[in-house]
C-alpha cells in the first residue's frame, strides 16, 4: 500500500521543506523528496500544512467504567478529528486503572480501534488513594507508559518519593496533579478578583504553587524524572525554571484553555468554564505562554475531561471540573501561531516533537525517512463551527463548543493510512 502526500509544506521543529512529497509504504515514510512515484494513492496537499502526528500526553478516555461520557472509540475518533495520533489516557476510569489487566484491556481496545497508538498512564497508588504503590513493572509489560494519580494528587511525600524511585528504576517516570488539596479546599474557580465578584470559592495560585516546588524537590532528592501536568500560574511557572536551571529532571505540560482563557470568562457562572486547574489571570496566561516560548513548559498536552451533560447543567459548585480538548488543540495552538507568539516550528515542538524526546518514542515525532507515517494535514486558514457534526467526542462540554474556530485537521494519517478526512 503506497501513497503520496503532493507539493506539502512540511514543518518541522527544526525545519520547512516547501513544495515537497511525502512518500509512504507499509505504514513508513519512504521518502521526503521532489521526485514522484506511480501507481500510489495521491493526496494533493497544495494548501495543507504536514505536520508529524500530534502526541497528546494528558487526556481522559473514561474506559472502563464510565463510558457514558466517552470511551476509547469515541475517544479515538476524537482525537484523529483534533490531528491526534497518539494519546496518553490518565487513569481514573472506574475501576481505577492501577493494575495490568485494565492496563492492556485499555491497549487492546485501542488497537481493535484502529485509530491512534494509546499509552495507558497507569495509576500510581492502588485505587488512587495515595497510600500502597501499583505494580510498577507489571503495569508497564502491559503496555503502560508513565504513571499518574492525575485527578487527585498524591498528598504524601514520602509516597511520592519512592513513586519517584520505584518508576525510574524501570526507566519510567511520574506525572504529578499538583494540588494541594487542603489548600484547595472546597474552591472551584481561581482565587482573587472574580471569586470575591462572584462569591464562588476560591482555589489559590498556592495550592498549585506549593506541589510544583515539593515535587521540584523530590526530583532533585531521587534524581528521577517528574512531569508537571497542567501549569496554569506564573509562580509555577516561575519555580519550573529555577529547578531546570538547576538541573533537576523536570518537565512541565500546559492546556491550550490555559493559553488562550482567563477567569475573566467566569462572570457568567457558565460550567463549561470550569476545570481544574482554574482558569487563572491574564498575567498567568501571559507566564504560561512565555514559557512555552523559552522552553520552561515542553509540551502542549490538552487534559481533554469529557463529562455528561447532567454533570455540567448544574449549580456551579456541583459542576465536575473539565473541559474537553483534543478538538480545539489544533486552533487554539495556532492562534499563538497567528498572534505572532510562537512559530510553526515551535507548534511542531510543543505538540509532536518534544513530547516524543519525553516518552522516548524515537519512531514519531519527526516527517523524515524512516519514520512512522503519523502525518496530521492541516488547513490554517479553514474556519469553521465547532458544532454536533465536528465534535466526535461523546460529549460537549467544552466553552469553545457552538463557536467558531480557525484552522482545521483536513487529514490525519496514521501507519500511513487516513483515518480521518474533514468534512462539513
Ligand atoms: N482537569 C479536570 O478538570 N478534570 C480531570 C482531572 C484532572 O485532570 O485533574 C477529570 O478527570 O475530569
Ligand atoms: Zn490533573
Ligand atoms: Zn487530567
Amino acid at each position: 500500500m503506497k501513497m503520496i502526500l503532493k507539493n506539502c509544506k512540511v514543518v518541522n521543529y527544526d525545519n520547512i521543506l516547501k513544495e515537497i512529497n511525502i512518500i509512504i509504504e507499509n505504514g513508513i515514510i519512504k521518502d521526503v523528496t521532489n521526485e514522484s512515484i506511480e501507481d500510489a494513492e495521491v493526496i494533493d496537499c497544495s494548501n495543507l500544512i504536514a505536520v508529524p502526528g500530534l502526541i497528546d500526553m494528558h487526556v481522559h478516555f473514561r474506559d472502563p467504567g464510565l463510558e457514558y461520557k466517552e470511551d476509547i472509540e469515541s475517544g479515538s475518533k476524537a482525537a484523529v478529528a483534533g490531528g491526534v495520533t497518539t494519546c496518553l489516557p490518565m487513569a481514573n476510569t472506574k475501576p481505577v486503572n492501577d493494575n495490568s489487566s485494565i492496563t492492556r484491556y485499555m491497549v487492546d481496545k485501542a488497537k481493535e480501534v484502529g485509530l491512534i497508538d494509546l499509552f495507558p498512564v497507569a495509576a500510581i497508588t492502588k485505587g488512587m488513594k495515595g497510600e500502597e504503590l501499583t505494580e510498577m513493572g507489571d503495569i508497564l509489560e502491559a503496555g503502560a507508559i508513565a504513571f499518574s494519580d492525575d485527578g487527585l494528587p498524591v498528598m504524601n511525600s514520602e509516597v511520592m518519593r519512592r513513586a519517584l524511585e520505584y518508576a525510574s528504576q524501570f526507566g519510567s517516570f511520574i506525572i504529578s496533579h499538583p494540588e494541594d488539596k487542603n489548600l484547595a479546599g472546597k474552591g472551584v474557580i481561581n482565587e482573587g478578583k472574580i471569586s470575591t465578584l462572584t462569591g464562588l470559592k476560591g482555589i489559590p495560585d498556592e495550592a498549585e504553587e506549593i506541589m510544583i516546588a515539593r515535587d521540584i524537590l523530590l526530583a532533585k532528592l531521587t534524581k528521577a524524572h517528574m512531569h508537571l501536568a497542567h501549569v496554569s500560574t506564573k509562580g509555577g511557572v516561575e519555580l519550573i525554571k529555577w529547578a531546570k536551571s538547576l538541573g533537576i529532571n523536570v518537565t512541565a505540560e500546559a492546556a491550550p484553555h490555559h493559553f488562550s482563557l482567563t477567569e475573566d470568562y467566569l462572570t457568567d457562572y457558565d460550567t463549561n468554564y470550569k476545570m481544574n486547574p482554574p482558569l487563572r489571570t491574564e498575567e498567568d496566561k501571559e507566564a504560561i505562554i512565555e514559557a512555552l516560548k523559552d522552553g520552561t513548559i515542553d509540551v502542549i498536552a490538552t487534559d481533554h475531561a469529557p463529562h455528561h451533560k447532567d454533570e455540567k447543567f448544574v449549580e456551579f459548585d456541583n459542576a465536575a471540573f473539565g473541559i474537553t480538548g483534543l478538538q480545539t488543540l489544533i486552533p487554539l495552538t495556532l492562534k499563538l501561531v497567528e498572534d505572532g507568539k510562537i512559530d510553526m516550528k515551535k507548534f511542531v515542538e510543543l505538540t509532536s516533537y518534544k513530547p516524543a524526546q519525553i516518552l522516548k518514542l524515537n519512531d514519531r515525532g519527526y516527517i523524515a525517512k524512516r519514520k512512522k507515517a503519523d502525518i496530521t494535514l492541516i488547513d490554517i486558514n479553514k474556519e469553521y463551527i465547532f458544532d454536533e457534526k465536528i465534535n466526535k467526542s461523546k460529549s460537549t462540554n467544552s466553552p469553545f463548543f457552538g463557536k467558531k474556530l480557525k484552522g482545521a485537521t483536513i487529514y490525519t494519517i496514521k501507519n500511513g493510512k487516513i483515518v480521518y478526512k474533514f468534512q462539513n
